[in-house]
């Protein structure tokens, strides 16, 4: 299980802060695809980054913190809390960054780059053996094992991906977790990805966190999810709630500009732009956007307000009693 807990993260610039996650509190809880979703910029990259542990100048966490709790095969539980998550990668926790290319070595192996990531945290340390297991795990994930004796530059965007996905879960690690891990790719390889992710969390029964920008991947394979809008999460429920009863303004019109089954209308893209994250209003950071918004939703933050089972959103109009609703829709998805 995965918390964060009021997480707040900023990036360090000469002319002050990019405040890029404001208390951002959430579950990620054992056996369960968790999404998150919403426009560039809103911040998504940093919370996965916070979760990783992968801090470094100019990011640093101002408030708040990040807890992993694992077990060992005893059934023992270790906490693990930021600044050391760090400690378990690869075993408790991994990571499948943005841009496969970007992220491999371009000179070496795929074997070799495997051998890199894992030999010191593989209980196996002869070569031979090590690599038997690479082998036989790839071919439970349906990748021929010759992926091995290639550079990356030989597979395609697809295959790149799939080898990332192999080696992030190769350790079995508890959490998996994975920016835009179809991004940049085309339709039919997207699906393979997906498939990909989805089969290996139900065979690891693991927790794992998958970024998107895409609201039909979340549709397609997430259990719950958050959404994101500048730097804060505004709404978080089963994937299922969101799409069917949304109750955030801002969730309602992402959810409204999806085709749907039946419905050959023009979609439109919600109207206007983000705040910056620099100085970010006071108030409700939609307000600007919002065709809801009221006085209040410009001086006071919203709480967040409990509207269903392990369904939370933050918005003045629920103070009133003025929810949401999408029921029965059927979305089109890739
Ligand atoms: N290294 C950095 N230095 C300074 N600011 C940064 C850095 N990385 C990201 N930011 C800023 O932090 C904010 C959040 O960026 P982030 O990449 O986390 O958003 P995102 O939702 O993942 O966007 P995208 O989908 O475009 O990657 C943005 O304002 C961005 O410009």
């Amino acid at each position: 299980m995965l918390r964060l807990n009021q997480v707040s993260a900023q990036y360090n610039m000469l002319n002050g802060y990019v405040k890029a996650v404001d208390r951002v509190h959430f579950d990620v809880k054992k056996n369960e695809i968790f999404g998150i979703a919403g426009e560039s910029g809103c911040g998504k990259s940093t919370l996965l980054k916070v979760m990783y542990d992968l801090i470094s100048y100019p990011l640093e966490i101002s408030h708040g913190s990040v807890e992993i709790h694992s077990q060992d095969k005893n059934g023992q539980t270790t906490i693990h809390t930021n600044g050391s998550i760090h400690k378990s990668w690869w075993k408790v926790i991994s990571y499948v960054p943005q841009g496969a290319m970007h992220v491999m070595n371009p000179v070496a192996r795929i074997k070799d780059q495997f051998f890199d990531a894992i030999s010191k945290y593989h209980d196996k340390k002869d070569k031979k053996e090590l690599q038997a297991e690479i082998t036989r795990y790839l071919q439970e994930l349906e990748l021929p094992p010759e992926v091995l004796k290639a550079y990356p530059h030989q597979l395609s965007g697809g295959m790149r991906q799939r080898v990332l996905i192999a080696l992030a879960t190769f350790l079995h690690p508890d959490i998996v977790l994975a920016d835009e891990p179809t991004t940049a790719l085309d339709v039919v390889v997207q699906r393979g990805i997906l498939t990909m992710l989805s089969t290996v969390q139900k065979k690891m029964k693991n927790s794992m966190v998958i970024v998107s920008h895409d609201m039909g991947v979340h549709y397609q394979i997430t259990d719950r999810m958050g959404i994101m809008y500048a730097g804060q999460m505004i709404e978080v429920g089963p994937t299922e709630q969101i799409f069917n009863n949304p109750q955030h303004p801002y969730t309602k019109m992402l959810i409204h500009a999806l085709p749907k089954v039946g419905d050959n209308s023009q979609k439109e893209g919600i109207p206007g732009t983000p705040p910056s994250l620099r100085e970010p209003p006071t108030g409700c950071r939609f307000a600007a956007r919002c065709p809801h918004a009221m006085e209040l939703c410009r001086i006071s933050d919203p709480a967040r307000v409990t509207v269903g089972e392990d369904h939370y959103a933050s918005c003045h109009l629920l103070d009133y009693g003025i929810g949401g609703g999408n029921h029965g829709a059927a979305y089109l998805t890739n």
